[in-house]
């Protein structure tokens, strides 16, 4: 094993995560692997019901797994009791979900302190994230004052706040016009580019796809396949790339 200054922000090992529904077991991750590293931009694929959240969900330590194991920064993340486990997620794992997630009550900038509030980070940099998400002018807005799109981009800046080993998205652009989806794509883009920050992301969509390095095709729970993207963000090239795994 690495050590954990070297370890990748990310190494997923089998994980078995089953569901009990009266008497039946529904295996929604059957020994499910992924290697994420420094720098490294994948997105996670596959048809309704094929465990692309029950993945993000497992990585993010949000649900116990049966089998298998995740490591975020060299941590196994079974190894921490439930409080440390809290801690360690806010500490090292930034999330971005569909439905942004913001407080109502709280300002823009409010929103994006809060996890370094809980974590005593009292220096994080929150000018800079709202100065690098051109959110600038709306740091003083409360969610309901702001589009979808400028709601997207305060929950990113939350999600870097702490400085995460990795973010997780989970299908980002999903309550987004197209127009809107592309400039987040863009910018999750170039956090990675231009910060080295790695991302996991779900996504059903080739076209939201495309922006990342590597796709990983989940089909039944299972592993299909992992095809590189060619830096060329054209559609085409990942649609029928994943189509062609798909059948
Ligand atoms: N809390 C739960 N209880 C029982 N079964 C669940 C639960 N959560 C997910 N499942 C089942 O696990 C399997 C994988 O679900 P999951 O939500 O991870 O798929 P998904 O690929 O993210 O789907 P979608 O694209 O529709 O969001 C599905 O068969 C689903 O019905």
């Amino acid at each position: 094993m690495n050590s954990p200054a070297f370890a990748p922000p990310l190494v997923a090992q089998h994980v078995v995560k089953r569901y009990q529904q009266g008497t039946n077991s529904i295996i929604a991750l059957d020994r499910v692997c992924l290697t994420v590293q420094p720098g490294e931009f994948v997105a996670i694929m596959g048809a309704s019901g094929s465990g692309k959240s029950t993945l993000l969900h497992a990585i993010a330590g949000l649900i116990d797994i049966d089998a298998g194991s995740v490591a975020i920064a060299g941590q196994d993340l079974s190894q921490l009791s439930d409080t440390a486990l809290t801690k360690f997620r806010r500490q090292n794992l930034g999330i971005v979900f569909q439905a942004y997630n913001l407080i109502p009550s709280l300002t823009a900038e409010d929103n994006i302190r809060l996890p370094a509030r809980a974590n005593k980070q009292l220096d994080a940099d929150v000018d800079e994230l709202l100065m690098r998400l051109g959110m600038s002018d709306r740091r003083s807005h409360k969610p309901g004052a702001l589009s979808g799109g400028e709601q997207q981009r305060i929950a990113i800046a939350r999600a870097l706040v702490c400085n995460p080993a990795i973010v997780l998205a989970d299908e980002p652009t999903g309550s987004l016009d197209s127009v809107t989806g592309t400039e987040i794509c863009k910018l999750l883009r170039a956090l990675v580019d231009e910060q080295h920050r790695s991302i996991v992301m779900v996504t059903h969509e080739p076209r939201v796809a495309m922006w990342a390095d590597r796709i990983c095709v989940l089909k039944d729970g299972e592993n299909l396949a992992e095809f590189e993207t060619d830096g060329r963000r054209d559609l085409q090239t990942v649609a029928s790339q994943y189509q062609e795994v798909l059948v």
